[in-house]
């Protein structure tokens, strides 16, 4: 007769072999990720950045606070302190971390590496010393009120050029999102606070990957709106559609914003129009686009066919119907071109404006969560499986207009 003790332990044996599996597993993906360099230790990037300190402070977003840090080897980086509450397990973390880090592209922000510290997750970038699109953009009206510090004239250092070589940029980053990475990943949050820009102004798309990371978003599917105020598909807001099309929009917005050096979200530039995609439109159709120009932009010659042919490029991702909008490829080659014929577009999507779903354009919706759209199978969003459905979407608009903003213009996300 087996012994009571033998017996136990025969039970409890699978569970512990499964349980050494795991931490095994853990164990190897940490080796392979040390051997690679990817794995940070907490004290390395405590001491980069002075332990945490407050005067490292780069900013902080919806995920954590973002600190600047020196590594002992003299590069300098960019540590982001995960600090939303992911139900991701490390080995989950670690996973998607390592997919992250293989993400690479002259448009894309690396990501060096990560650490999982007990409870703390933190992700290690690339520092980028002009940091982002909209401290050289909108700072200058935001801090003039007050003092005049060292934001204060940086709309100026941006020139034509350089504005045009990062819409080119960005949209090359997003056609290697979209399409040409070893996971497609739609970003979701297209924005000016998440374009920085390196010595050479090289434009680098930041904070991709997130849905990845966060993949507790898929429980919260109803109410759960990732992206920001002034930049998201009138579709993805009121349907929860998200597709590689609603990254197209955000790039719009971005577009006019470059050209106009207006937020589009805080516009206040004419008071018969809600936003900078309304003021652009109605513009557009008076024959007078060039009127929405920043003025700190001194335009001759070819440049002003120029702008004009970004205004109408902006537009054209705007359009309220996604299936109007261009796939960035498409945008790619556009930019590409001289200043030539392009179709007109369409109404832009803005908060007021006639967005109605047509029948082709909910059929674009599919059954997966935008947590998992980073990973969604096809391109480009050229094929109906890219886009995909947040919500349900009969009660989509009650539940995404009942949450308040908030001051970052982060919508808010009910746990
Ligand atoms: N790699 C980096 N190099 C230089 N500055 C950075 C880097 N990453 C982030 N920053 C700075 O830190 C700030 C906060 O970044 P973060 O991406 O967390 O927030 P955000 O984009 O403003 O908001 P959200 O989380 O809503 O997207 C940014 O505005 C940017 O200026």
């Amino acid at each position: 007769m087996t012994k009571p003790f033998n017996f136990l332990s025969n039970l409890k044996k699978p569970f512990k072999s499964f349980a050494d599996k795991d931490t095994r597993k853990e164990e190897d993906l940490e080796k392979i990720a040390a051997q690679e360099q990817k794995l940070f230790s907490f004290e390395t990037l405590s001491s980069a950045t002075k332990d945490f300190h407050q005067s490292n402070k780069l900013g902080e977003g919806g995920f954590g606070p973002v600190y600047k840090g020196k590594l002992e080897d003299g590069r300098e980086i960019a540590v982001k302190k995960l600090s939303r509450s992911s139900r991701q397990g490390k080995k989950e973390f670690m996973n998607e971390a390592n997919l992250l880090a293989r993400v690479q592209h002259r448009n894309i922000v690396s990501l060096l590496g990560y650490c999982a510290h007990g409870a703390e997750k933190l992700l290690v970038y690339e520092y980028l010393p002009h940091e982002s699109l909209d401290k050289l953009l909108f700072m200058y009206r935001m801090r003039t009120v007050y003092s005049s510090d060292r934001h204060s004239n940086r709309r100026e250092e941006l020139d034509w050029k350089k504005r045009f070589d990062v819409i080119a940029g960005v949209a090359k980053g997003l056609v290697y999102l979209h399409e040409d990475c070893h996971i497609t990943i739609i970003h979701r949050d297209i924005k000016a606070s998440n374009i920085l820009l390196d010595d050479k102004w090289v434009p680098k798309i930041a904070d991709f990957g997130m849905a990845r990371l966060f993949p507790e978003d898929e429980t919260h599917i109803n109410t759960r709106v990732a992206g920001t105020n002034g930049y998201m598909a009138p579709e993805y807001v009121m349907h929860g559609n998200l597709s590689a099309r609603a990254d197209v929009f955000s790039f719009g917005v971005v577009v006019l914003e470059l050209i106009s050096g207006q937020k589009n979200s805080t516009f206040n530039q004419d008071a018969e129009s809600s936003c900078l995609l309304e003021w652009a439109w109605k513009l557009y159709k008076k024959g007078r686009s060039l009127e929405i120009i920043d003025p700190t932009l001194a335009l001759i010659g070819e440049a002003i066919e120029q702008v004009k042919m970004c205004i109408q490029i902006g537009l054209l991702c705007c359009q309220a119907d996604p299936t109007l909008r261009p796939q960035m490829r498409r945008v790619v080659v556009m930019l590409s071109k001289k200043p030539g014929s392009l179709e007109e577009p369409q109404r832009p999507g803005y908060p007021g404006s006639r967005y109605r779903r047509t029948s082709r354009s909910s059929h674009l919706g599919s059954s997966r969560p935008a947590a998992s759209s980073s990973n969604a199978g096809s391109s480009g969003g050229s094929s109906s499986n890219t886009y995909v459905s947040t919500f349900n979407t009969n009660s989509a608009t009650s539940t995404l207009t009942s949450p308040l903003p908030r001051p970052n213009g982060k919508q808010p996300i009910e746990e």
